[in-house]
């Protein structure tokens, strides 16, 4: 069964800090308490082997607290190293990697596959119950070909993109995570789902987090990165930032790459209802525990 928490504490360190924290955090583990949230671990954001404890402790720690946490897992650096490796290219549009046949097969593989396992082990290491699983399993997710246009910023001519299979959610089911809900396990999940046309797509992680919590309704949604936050022009965090002020980043070019599908999913992500959402950096340990058991959160908060 699930083991207590606090008994993994392995250094004074660590035991100080659970004490610190546990003093001050019984009102927000309140407020979390049977709510869900849902955590989007970047592949950037996975550093060295304690920060992967760090994290697993951290969502251990949220289900001992009775929350629900669901981990979205992305792996774009992990998936252009194993691309690297056997010869093929990486290729981006708008922050999203082209994908050929060959390609959406290593994605699979590296997603649902290594990376997934890998935090599975690094939960159930946590004394927790963790479960991997992909948009295939239990039917929960469907995904279309993504349909995608960008403006060219030489001709201002908006251009259709083709990406391959690059897809989008357009169907979640429920049910697997509701019973998931309801039991000792947390739900680890790659970002791939098949199509109804048989074909199997690639999702960007932040999109498919985005879709999971819309559709349960989630109270947080947490991005977490490689950069403390949304920065301006100047490199500086914007601690808040509404809809209108992050469409007009995303329009004059100062959220660009891998930050522009994060940012527009939590503009739909808010447009669904879930109640917050905050781009947060993975690399600051204990950041999730951070965010939402202590006074000050971290990052960028965006709101309506
Ligand atoms: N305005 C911005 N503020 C912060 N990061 C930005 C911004 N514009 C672009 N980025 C880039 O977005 C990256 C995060 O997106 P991404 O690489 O997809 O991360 P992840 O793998 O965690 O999903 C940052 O490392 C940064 O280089
Ligand atoms: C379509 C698309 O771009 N899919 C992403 C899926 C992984 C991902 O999103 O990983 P991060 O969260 O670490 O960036 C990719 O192939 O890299």
């Amino acid at each position: 069964m699930p083991g207590d928490f606090f008994m993994t504490a392995d250094t004074a360190e660590t035991a100080a800090m659970q004490a610190r924290l546990l003093s001050n955090a019984l009102p927000y583990m309140q407020r979390y308490e049977n709510k869900t949230v849902v955590v989007k671990y970047g592949g950037h954001a996975m550093g060295d082997a304690a920060l992967g404890q760090a994290f697993a402790r951290d969502i251990a720690l949220l289900k001992q607290s009775g929350v629900n946490p669901i981990v979205v897992h992305g792996g774009g650096p992990q998936i252009g190293a194993m691309l690297n490796k056997m010869g093929i290219e990486s290729k981006f549009e708008g922050g999203l990697r082209v994908t050929d046949q060959k390609t959406v097969e290593i994605v699979e593989m590296v997603l649902a596959g290594s990376i997934n396992k890998e935090i599975v082990a690094l939960i159930n290491a946590e004394g927790e119950w963790a479960i991997g699983l992909c948009g295939k399993d239990g039917n929960m997710v469907f995904a279309e070909k993504a349909k995608k246009t960008m403006i060219d910023p030489d001709s201002n001519i908006e251009r259709v993109l083709d990406l391959g299979f690059v897809g989008e959610p357009v169907e979640v089911d429920r049910t697997l995570l509701d019973l998931l809900a309801r039991s000792e396990m947390i739900p680890v999940i790659a970002p791939v789902a098949p199509g109804r046309d048989g074909h199997t797509y690639n999702i960007n992680a932040d999109t498919f987090a985005g879709a999971i919590a819309g559709a349960l309704n989630a109270t947080r949604l947490l991005f977490l990165t490689d950069v403390p936050g949304v920065m301006d022009k100047d490199k500086k965090v914007l601690p808040e930032l509404t809809v209108a002020e992050a469409k007009a980043l995303i329009r004059d070019g100062t959220i660009s790459g891998g930050m522009i599908p994060k940012v527009e999913t939590c503009i739909e992500a808010i447009d669904r209802g879930v109640e917050g959402v905050v781009i947060l950096n993975g690399k600051t340990p204990h950041a999730v525990l951070l965010e939402l058991f202590t006074e000050h959160g971290a990052g960028t908060l965006i709101v309506p």
